[in-house]
């Protein structure tokens, strides 16, 4: 008996009293509502905003990820203010609104980031727990690695997996017509060194994608952590279109175990209140807008919208920090790239019946078969200028992705690879704030995306090296030239080539950050509890104190992980 209701009225029919409440099921908070449920003496209750994942394709199939958002029925549909940093353009700044949150509409990419990124956050929150060594047993929790059966360990090393976890990670399935010259390239290039396993806390290196795949469909927290066997439990109820407003006191002064929230936004406001606690895993924009919503955030700005302040936490809302990306690509010799099939019609029907009939065929793999990650030399000028913004020397400060096809929308003629370098380790940071206080109107959403310079000169040196990966002799019958810019810019075309380009990787992390407890800074403390408050947690990336280098989906579900038994552990359930 499935437990995922449409509506508030239902929900009041069964007369339940809930334990805890958590806000967003999403990547985070999914696995919260999985892990404290596993008590059947829990009562859990999930407040969901958007809609079922059930049943739609463009989120199901791996290699359809870029058709679920932005602009759809499953995303927030938000954009950026003006970036400063890329001459002024607003983006669109896609969020999962559906069950499974951003991990239903994401590109599957899993990454867990570096040691040193881990252990950063440690001595930030002057917390071991946070350290890589202390969460490998949360990492294992959340992976269930299962390359496909005719995988060797050419690809991954089996030593750094967890077997036995609740989301499927696994390898590409279908080969692509770049994997032996990327591979050949790590060969050839010094610069370019293979790495076996980017997961081990060391990624350096030129390697295989991991990726959230399961038998050829999209592994989300929706359909493993929420999977039926889980959400059949009596004491695990989730609520969807219920968007919360605000958290509201609970009888005493700091006390906030009372969710406000509507399912239709012309409708009325309805409340519940947890008996224990009110975990809210909205995300990286949903919680800081929760929470300002609240009164809870810096006191000056909320009085001068009309917003009643409760708590003075200056810091909520701050330190939104993401990567940048821009796309390098290349026209190519060869048949066998994404075009084929974009313009081809018969063709992509075919692949998507291959798809339905026997789950095989190339729309089984997220569209990124290769990764590297690598630095800008210690003796660069840079940082001459500049502090290094990395976490350490094993710590990348930008990413390439291999794609074989045009990375957005392809010219109407010519077969093509891209390159796409992204900073992940980025010293820009940006902001969440109110344009007003009507609670269910968009926040402000400032990324900064390239607003340090240091970005956008690691930036450069990203497309340069994007440049020369495709000189090596692996390339020589297969590359034609570089298509969208090429190494005879000067550093200003550069520029202007990534301001006009650039956009976001969607990975927002750090609105809500940890701090040592009793830190007059930042919003939780390294129990996740916000500061200053009881009955109220965040749980979800945006308590990131720094965000790390890697795709953001393997952090968010470790931060569940282990925020899941911090809060067993304060109620004395471990
Ligand atoms: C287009 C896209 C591509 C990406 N690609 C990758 C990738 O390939 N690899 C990778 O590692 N990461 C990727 N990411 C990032 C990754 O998915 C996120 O970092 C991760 O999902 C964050 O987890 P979270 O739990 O913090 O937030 P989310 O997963 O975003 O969950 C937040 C949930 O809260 C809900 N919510 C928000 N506000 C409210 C409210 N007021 N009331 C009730 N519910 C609310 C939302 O609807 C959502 O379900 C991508 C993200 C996007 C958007």
């Amino acid at each position: 008996s499935s437990i995922i209701l449409d509506s508030a009225a239902d929900l009041n029919k069964l007369n339940l009293k809930f334990d805890f409440i958590v806000v967003g099921g999403g990547a985070a908070g999914a696995v919260v509502a999985n892990r404290l449920s596993e008590n059947p003496n829990n009562s859990v209750l999930v407040l969901e905003a958007g809609i079922s994942n059930a049943g739609i394709l463009d989120i199901i199939v791996p290699f359809f990820s870029p058709r679920a958002v932005p602009n759809t029925a499953v995303d927030w549909n938000y954009s950026t203010t003006a970036q400063v940093g890329l001459g002024g353009r607003s983006l669109a700044y896609p969020r999962g609104f559906v069950l499974g949150g951003s991990s239903s509409v994401n590109d599957m990419v899993y990454t867990r980031g570096s040691k040193e990124d881990y252990d950063r956050w440690a001595n930030i929150t002057g917390d071991d727990g946070w350290s890589w060594n202390q969460l490998i047993p949360y990492m294992r929790k959340n992976e269930r690695f299962t390359p496909p059966s005719n995988e060797t360990t050419e690809k991954f090393n089996p030593a750094v997996h967890g077997y036995d976890g609740i989301n499927t990670v696994s390898l590409q399935g279908f080969p692509t017509v770049i994997d032996s010259r990327v591979i050949q390239t790590t060969t050839e290039l010094a610069e370019f060194p293979f790495n076996l396993d980017m997961n081990s806390g060391y990624p350096l290196g030129i390697g295989w994608e991991q990726q959230t795949v399961k038998n050829g469909s999209r592994s989300s927290s929706a359909t493993s952590y929420l999977a039926s066997q889980f959400i059949s439990r009596p004491n695990l109820h989730v609520l969807l279109h219920a968007r919360v407003t605000r958290v509201l006191q609970t009888n005493s002064n700091n006390t906030f175990r009372t969710v406000e929230f509507v399912q239709d936004l012309a409708g009325e406001k309805l409340t519940l209140t947890a008996e224990k606690e009110v975990i809210l895993s909205a995300g990286s924009i949903g919680t800081p807008n929760i929470l300002l919503h609240s009164g809870i955030g810096n006191s000056s700005t909320l009085s001068s919208l009309g917003i009643d302040v409760v708590h003075d936490l200056p810091s909520v809302g701050q330190n939104l920090t993401d990567h940048a990306l821009v796309s390098v690509a290349f026209l190519v010799n060869s048949s066998g790239t994404w075009e084929d099939a974009e313009r081809n019609a018969t063709l992509a029907a075919e692949q998507l019946a291959q798809w339905n009939t026997t789950r095989t065929g190339p729309l089984i793999d997220s569209p990124t078969p290769q990764i590297g990650w690598l630095r800008v030399p210690d003796n660069s000028s840079i940082f001459n200028q500049f502090p290094d913004p990395s976490a350490g020397p094993e710590t990348p400060h930008y990413e390439l992705i291999f794609t074989s096809g045009f990375f957005g929308v392809p010219p109407p003629t010519g077969n093509f690879i891209s390159i796409i370098p992204a900073v992940v380790s980025p010293a820009s940071r940006g902001s969440v704030k109110l344009q007003g206080n009507d609670s269910l109107s968009a926040p402000l959403i400032d990324p900064n995306l390239l607003g340090s310079e240091v970005d956008l000169l690691i930036m450069r040196e990203a497309i340069k090296s994007a440049l020369r990966f495709a000189t090596a002799p692996a390339w020589q019958d297969f590359v034609i030239s570089p298509f969208n810019v090429n190494s005879t810019y000067t550093d200003e075309e550069l520029d202007d080539f990534i301001r006009e380009n650039a956009g976001t990787v969607f990975h927002p992390s750090g609105t809500a950050k940890m701090s040592p407890k009793g830190a007059t800074w930042g919003v939780v403390d390294p129990d996740l509890s916000v500061k200053g408050l009881s009955g109220l947690r965040v749980v979800d990336l945006s308590i990131a104190p720094l965000i790390p280098a890697a795709h953001t989906q393997a952090a968010a579900y470790i931060i569940g992980e282990r925020g899941s038994d911090l809060i067993k552990e304060a109620w004395g359930q471990i």
